[in-house]
């Protein structure tokens, strides 16, 4: 079945549109209030990520309620750890926390890599639901962390401003760092394609903790993972978000996926040098932004719009969208991006 509102993967492709899509990163969540009613009916997030009609119904609720172009699957990148033998639990105002962590090579080697498609089948069945339900009005988004975060979280235990612990491995225990890097990333590659058979039209990797690597480290321990897993996905474009790797944009445009995620900090000019012009860049408004009145989200939105005219641009914000935002100011983001008519 073709896709109704199929902009996002011609942008993607570099193909001609008649006007940028938008979606925002993290607008399956908390903003919404109508989210919040189904989340406050479950026990916890964890439950509700677990089921595959709930996941489906709050995935396509900023479709119906914000009429973005895209959904994006309600799951967590922290469903891989889990998966492997690191369960997580989501603590209010604290986060992810996981009760076992990877300390050495023999905590590596324990990691249950079998099973992987029953131990996530959850998701597959997430997928197939909302793809019925969507009924091809716009395109359904795949997603996983990519091996870097998702180790700096198995190896910290929790969140952290500076995930030191994980990035110590990289200097104490290289070798334990790549057997785990290497690990994740064969169960994220056979994820993706599972994700893409059920019918994700697009998938994208988050690398959230990438700009807390040095260049040469994220050289070493981020890019050659990203790279497996872009290169093991031809079937549909792939969206890479390393989040602060700024530093790196030559080479994640070397990469064979079709765009970029780019945060707030990148100059879009400084990209586009960096990256090369056959990438479309994917962002980049500070999450920030949205907490202004209506005519200053309208303001700054035009002047992100302007930074990107004449590139191949998907809109979106520089990361995940805050929760207190209101779903209003949203609304007039979204609106924005699309009565923009390139001069
Ligand atoms: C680092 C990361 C995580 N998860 C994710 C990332 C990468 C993107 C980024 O950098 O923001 C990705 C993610 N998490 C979630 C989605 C769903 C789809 C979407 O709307 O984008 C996606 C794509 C749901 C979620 N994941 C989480 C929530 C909130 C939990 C709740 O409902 O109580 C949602 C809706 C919880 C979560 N999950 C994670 C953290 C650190 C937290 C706690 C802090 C926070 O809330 O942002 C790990």
């Amino acid at each position: 079945m073709a896709l109704k509102n199929d902009l996002l993967i011609r942008a993607a492709k570099g193909e001609p549109v008649e006007r940028t899509p938008v979606w925002l990163m993290r607008q399956a969540g908390r903003i919404l209030p109508e989210y919040r009613e189904v989340r406050a009916k479950m026990n916890g997030f964890v439950d509700l990520v677990k089921n595959p009609e709930r996941a489906a119904e709050v995935t396509i609720q900023p479709v119906d309620i914000l009429d973005v172009d895209a959904a994006i699957i309600f799951s967590d990148i922290l469903v891989i750890p889990e998966a492997l033998g690191l369960p997580y639990d989501m603590v209010e105002k604290r986060g992810p926390v996981f009760p076992q962590t990877i300390s050495d090579m023999d905590d590596v080697k324990k990691l249950s890599t079998s099973d992987m498609s029953d131990k996530l089948g959850y998701v597959i069945e997430a997928i197939k639901i909302t793809k019925k339900e969507l009924n091809d009005r716009v395109p359904l988004i795949g997603f996983a962390g990519a091996p870097w975060t998702i180790m700096a979280y198995m190896v910290e235990g929790s969140g952290s401003k500076t995930f030191s612990k994980a990035r110590k491995m990289l200097f104490t225990q290289p070798e334990t760092a790549h057997a785990l890097l290497q690990s994740i990333t064969d169960c994220t590659k056979a994820y993706l394609k599972e994700q893409v058979n059920a019918g994700a039209n697009l998938v994208q990797v988050f690398d959230s903790w990438a700009g807390i690597l040095s260049p040469d480290q994220y050289e070493e321990f981020a890019m050659p993972y990203i790279k497996q897993i872009v290169d093991s996905i031809d079937e549909v474009p792939v969206t890479v978000f390393s989040k602060g790797a700024y530093f790196s944009l030559h080479s994640l445009g070397k990469l064979n996926c079709e765009t970029l995620g780019l945060d707030w900090n990148t100059p879009v000019d400084f990209a586009l040098k960096m990256a090369g012009p056959n990438m479309t860049f994917q962002g980049n408004l500070d999450p920030c932004a949205l907490y202004g009145s209506t005519s200053e989200v309208r303001a700054e939105t035009i002047k992100m719009l302007d930074q990107f005219k004449g590139l191949r641009h998907i809109a979106n914000l520089g990361h995940g969208v805050y929760p207190d935002t209101d779903p209003e100011k949203v609304k007039v983001f979204i609106e924005t991006v699309k009565s923009y008519t390139q001069k």
